[in-house]
């Protein structure tokens, strides 16, 4: 499994646009047929996607992990951003369709990813962080996810927020996850941005439409830089970071945490004329 190492904001200062799309960029996650997963050194969290056709594709183990399984020692949280598809762990399938969220807890040995139709295969965004114990695996629909409406088509931010794992919804040891959607007109995501020194966190940006592009912003408030980003790209946030885009047309994206807290709110937000 490739390997991300953490960034020190100072450094982050001298970065030319090659090294922050090596440090921060994950592409290729989604590949057809496959399961590509990244270690990152960001509160360790592992971060992927699974995009089954015709055959069932298991979760691996990996080498990175030392461990007699995947799920020994974590959690996963897994979104499906595509067609219909099914997740299958320790033998009980659920149904995962399109903006679902199925988190599946520590212990459990076998995790199967299929499509319903391999013409309209599902596509899984998954988020792994180590776990102390074992909460239940939960599905939640779309349909039941915490909603949160944000932002106003005057600033061109309006958008709901989407909760699934977090406090109040499917619990968890560490991972925090949802989705946003952008109302159609509005291009901006988490403006004002906000940094949360306690957590870590990673964007999945998808159904951004053919030819369009995702202006992904980053760095501390005082010292930002931006990274072009496209469909089925992930990126990963330092704590120090602000994580914050802007889409040349509609589009949305899954954010997912860990760290030392699972409070949503605890953001320290930076007022827009601070930005620099
Ligand atoms: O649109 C937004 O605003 C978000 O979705 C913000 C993320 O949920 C986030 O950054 C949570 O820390
Ligand atoms: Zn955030």
């Amino acid at each position: 499994m490739k390997v991300i190492h953490s960034v020190h904001p100072e450094d982050f200062k001298a970065y030319q646009t090659a090294q922050i799309r090596e440090r921060f960029l994950l592409d290729g996650i989604v590949s057809p047929g496959k399961i590509e997963l990244v270690y990152t050194h960001y509160d360790r969290m592992i971060v992927g996607g699974a995009s089954p056709l015709e055959t069932t594709l298991d979760l691996p183990n990996y080498a990175n992990l030392r461990a007699e399984y995947f799920l020994e020692r974590r959690e996963i949280g897994i979104i499906n951003v595509a067609g219909n598809g099914t997740v299958t762990a320790d033998g009980v399938t659920y149904n995962v369709n399109k903006l679902d969220c199925l988190y599946i807890g520590k212990g459990t040995k076998n995790v199967k990813f299929a499509s319903v139709n391999a013409e309209e295969p599902a596509v899984y965004f998954i988020l792994s962080s180590p776990a102390h114990m074992t909460y239940p695996t939960a599905l939640m629909t779309n349909e039941d996810a915490i909603k949160v409406n944000a932002g106003a088509a005057e600033t061109a931010n309006q958008r709901t927020i989407n909760k699934y794992i977090f406090l109040e919804g499917i619990r968890s040891c560490q991972l925090v996850m949802g989705l946003t959607i952008l109302e159609p007109g509005s291009i901006w995501n988490t403006m004002p941005p906000h940094v949360h020194d306690r957590r870590m966190e990673a964007y999945f940006y998808f159904d951004v439409p053919e030819g369009n592009k995702i202006v992904h912003y980053m760095g501390e408030g005082s010292e930002t830089r931006h990274i072009m980003m496209n469909n089925h790209e992930a990126v990963v946030s330092p704590p120090w970071s602000i994580h914050s885009g802007s889409g040349t047309a509609n589009y949305k994206f899954i954010w997912g945490m860990a760290g030392e807290n699972q409070d949503y709110t605890d953001m320290d937000a930076i007022a827009v004329p601070d930005l620099r």
